[in-house]
This record gives structure tokens, sequence and C-alpha cells, in this order.
């Protein structure tokens, strides 16, 4: 008889904007047949629902009735909107995180991928799940077999992201982008509910010296010498 397959394994990555976490996870995700999902993404397509309704994203009622009424199919077209992407929408989802409504509503939808991780491009069934975000580690999947919170300074970050969006052909100030990043930093991380933190078992990685393939390379380390990754 076929064994059953085996519960899919989580990683779960938090940390601040432009950490690296999102092109870490798709890196580790790709190499380990897992999925992924961008959570911030989700917070993201709330913020974006409001904006393009002409309603302020900080009302709360507001907020949570459109994060209630979201479909996965509502999901997966704004995921792949470009305008999910923009400072204006990342300031939007941050304004509707704080509201615990909105944070329970899409809870459901990111424990269900984590549990049941979706078929890979070509169809293949994934092994297990990697999530990026800010309370994965300590509310979303707090069993995740391996956690990593990636950070780096604000500074840092605010030069990653300013190259980001000239690359995409914004008109972005340096000025600007590190005032979002700090207001965004402060938001997230001194809500009452569900705070952007370490979890106590989180592995600490520092970017801000650090490429993409160095992060790569520390991470895969990390995830490779926890027992329920052995030989992967
Ligand atoms: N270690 C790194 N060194 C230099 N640049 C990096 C590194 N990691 C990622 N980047 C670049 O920095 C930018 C932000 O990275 P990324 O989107 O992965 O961050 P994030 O933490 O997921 O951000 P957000 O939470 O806002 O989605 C991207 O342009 C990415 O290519
Ligand atoms: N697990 C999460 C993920 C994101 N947020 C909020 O969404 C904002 C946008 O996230 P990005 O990762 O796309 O930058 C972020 O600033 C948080 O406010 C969250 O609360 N929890």
């Amino acid at each position: 008889m076929t064994p059953p397959p085996s519960a899919p394994l989580v990683i779960a990555i938090d940390g601040p904007a432009a950490s690296g976490k999102g092109t870490l996870a798709r890196r580790l995700a790709a190499a380990l047949g897992f999925a992924h999902l961008d959570t911030g993404g989700l917070y993201r397509a709330v913020g974006l629902t409001l904006r393009r309704a002409g309603q302020d994203p900080a009302d709360a009622g507001l907020a949570a009735r459109a994060a209630a009424a979201l479909t996965p199919g509502d999901i997966a077209g704004l995921m792949a909107d470009p305008e999910l992407r923009t400072e204006a929408t990342a300031q939007a989802a941050s304004l509707v995180s704080v509201v615990p409504a909105v944070r329970q509503a899409l809870l459901d939808f990111q424990r269900d991928f984590a549990a049941r991780p979706p078929a890979l491009a070509g169809g293949t069934r994934a092994r297990g799940a990697v999530l990026d975000g800010r309370d994965i580690g300590t509310v979303v999947c707090p069993g995740a077999q391996a956690k990593l919170y990636v950070t780096a300074t604000v500074e840092v970050r605010a030069e990653r992201r300013l190259k980001e969006l000239q690359g995409r052909g914004a008109v972005a100030i340096y000025a600007d982008v590190l005032k979002d990043m700090k207001d965004r930093d402060a938001r997230d991380s001194q809500r009452a509910v569900a705070p952007l933190k370490p979890a106590a078992d989180a592995y600490l990685l520092d970017t801000s010296s650090l490429d993409a393939d160095q992060a790569f390379d520390a991470a895969m380390t990390f995830v490779r010498a926890k027992p329920a990754f052995n030989g992967r």
C-alpha cells in the first residue's frame, strides 16, 4: 500500500519591509519544491480594494468588511495587479493591518495555504510551504519547523526599495522612501495585535551587509540543520 503523503513542512519568514524576506522566501521555496505565500500581498489586497473604492483604509469598519468580502479569486487577481506593489498601497496595507477583524479574516486563508500548499507550476505536489510576513512565526504558523527573522538597517532597506521603485520607472526620493519605511516599521511593530517581532525560536538573519546569494546560503544552512529538513 502507498503510504499517505507526509504533512507539509512549513518555513516561516518574518521581518520589516524591504529586508529581503520575499526574495529569500521565493528562493527557498524554489530550492526545496515548496509553495510560497507572500502574506503582505493579502493586506495589500485589502488596502488596494479600499483605495479603489475611494474609501479610507484607516476606517476600521470598512477595512474589516473589505477583508471579509475578499474571495480567493479576488486575492489571485489583486496579487497579480501592478498597483499592489506601489508605496501608496503599502501604506494602506499597514493601516488596515492594525484592525483585528482584518487579521482574523485573513488568518484562515494563510493557515489553509500552510496546511494544504497548492501544487507547483507543472502540477507537481508541493512538499511544504514558505510563508513570509510579519506574524508568521508568532501567530499564523507558530508550529513551523523553521523560522527566520530577516532584518537590515532602515537606511539599507530604504536604499533597496528606492532602487526597486526606480527600476520599475517610478519617481521616488530617498528621503520620502525612508520616512514611509520608518512610519510603517513603527505602526507594524507597535500595533496591539500580532505586532512585527521575531518568534522566540527564530533564526535572526541581518542582511545589511549580505547580498541575496549570501542571505540565501545562510538561510539554507540554517534550514538544512533542522531535524525536520534532514536530507532535503
Ligand atoms: N540581501 C539583499 N541584498 C540586496 N538587495 C536585496 C537583498 N534581498 C533583497 N534585495 C532587494 O531588495 C528589494 C526588497 O526585497 P524584498 O522584496 O525581498 O523585501 P521584503 O522584505 O519582501 O519587502 P516587503 O515586505 O516590502 O515586501 C528588492 O528589490 C530585492 O531585489
Ligand atoms: N503577515 C503580515 C504581512 C503584512 N502585514 C502588513 O502588510 C503591509 C505590507 O506588507 P509587505 O510585506 O508587502 O510590505 C505591512 O507593512 C504590514 O502592515 C502584516 O501586518 N502581517
